[in-house]
């Protein structure tokens, strides 16, 4: 069985016209996601992933090919509130608490006071934060403020999680950790997600998918079907398969540089 086309680029381009001139931050992009893969954008800094995200979030408008999302445009899809986001930085409203930070989404798509709490019920238990509603952000760590910004991604139901280097900030056994939760949400749920990371060993272990991006200008060199299983322990890392595609994405990125 074929899964459901989520995203599909073709020849996606975007150009910034800069008072230095155009910087292509994408060229001629082509890239099919479907229903459930996880797909991780790796590539150096000022490669365009996070332009690639935004580009599926409707946040910026691409200036050759063309791209769908659920099988219309991205600004129909983000009217149908297909995608969750979430940054680098968590970007919880320190006035709020964390069930109101979750619940301002809903409050804004006019969802009833009784499902917004039914949501924020929900969605905490779903990332282990369950009783940590009434806490505000500055109460709680990095990694479980990361996880709240997950939650209120995951409050209304989108089939898209975009991610955009979420761990980045953590330091490595946090990560190591809030890695193996996505992948627990990841299963339980059958989310697409798409993930930037700049982190070898963090793009393997979560994807199904890994898109190899260079910097010149913005462009895929790889796109790398794991062959690993989709239940994976930590331990995966030290396998021969898991270092293989590790060697393979290092490869890309190589190829995909300049040392100039
Ligand atoms: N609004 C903008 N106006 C002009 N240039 C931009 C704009 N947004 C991004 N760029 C440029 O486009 C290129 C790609 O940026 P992007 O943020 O997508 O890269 P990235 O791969 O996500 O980088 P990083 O890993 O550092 O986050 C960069 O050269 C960046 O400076």
């Amino acid at each position: 069985m074929t899964s459901s086309l989520k995203i599909s680029a073709n020849d996606l381009s975007l150009t910034f016209q800069t008072n230095d001139g155009p910087v292509h931050a994408l060229s001629d992009v082509n890239l099919d996601i479907h229903e459930g893969d996880f797909v991780s954008f790796i590539g150096p800094s000022g490669c365009g992933k996070t332009t690639f995200l935004r580009v599926i979030a409707d946040l910026e408008q691409p200036t050759g090919g063309s791209i769908t999302v659920n099988g219309v445009s991205p600004q129909e899809a983000r009217l149908a509130r297909a995608y969750g986001y979430v940054f680098q930085a968590a970007g919880l409203y320190p006035w709020r608490n964390i069930g109101g930070n979750i619940k301002l989404p809903l409050e804004i798509m006019g969802f009833s006071k009784s499902e917004q709490q039914q949501r924020v019920t929900r969605v905490l238990e779903m990332v282990d934060l369950a009783g940590f509603e009434n806490k505000f952000p500055w109460q709680l760590s990095g990694g479980m403020q990361q996880r709240a910004s997950i939650a209120r991604a995951l409050a209304f139901d989108a089939d898209i999680l975009l991610m955009d280097e979420p761990f980045g900030a953590l330091d490595e056994i946090v990560r190591d950790h809030l890695n193996e939760q996505l992948l627990e949400l990841w299963a339980k749920t059958n989310k697409t997600i798409g993930f930037v990371t700049h982190s070898i060993p963090e793009a393997v272990f979560l994807s199904t998918k890994i898109v190899v991006m260079s910097p010149r200008p913005g462009r895929v060199t790889d796109v790398i079907d794991s062959p690993l299983p989709k239940g994976r322990p930590l331990e995966i890392r030290d396998t021969p398969e898991f270092l293989e595609v590790a060697q393979r994405v290092r490869e890309g990125l190589r190829a995909g540089h300049s040392y100039d």
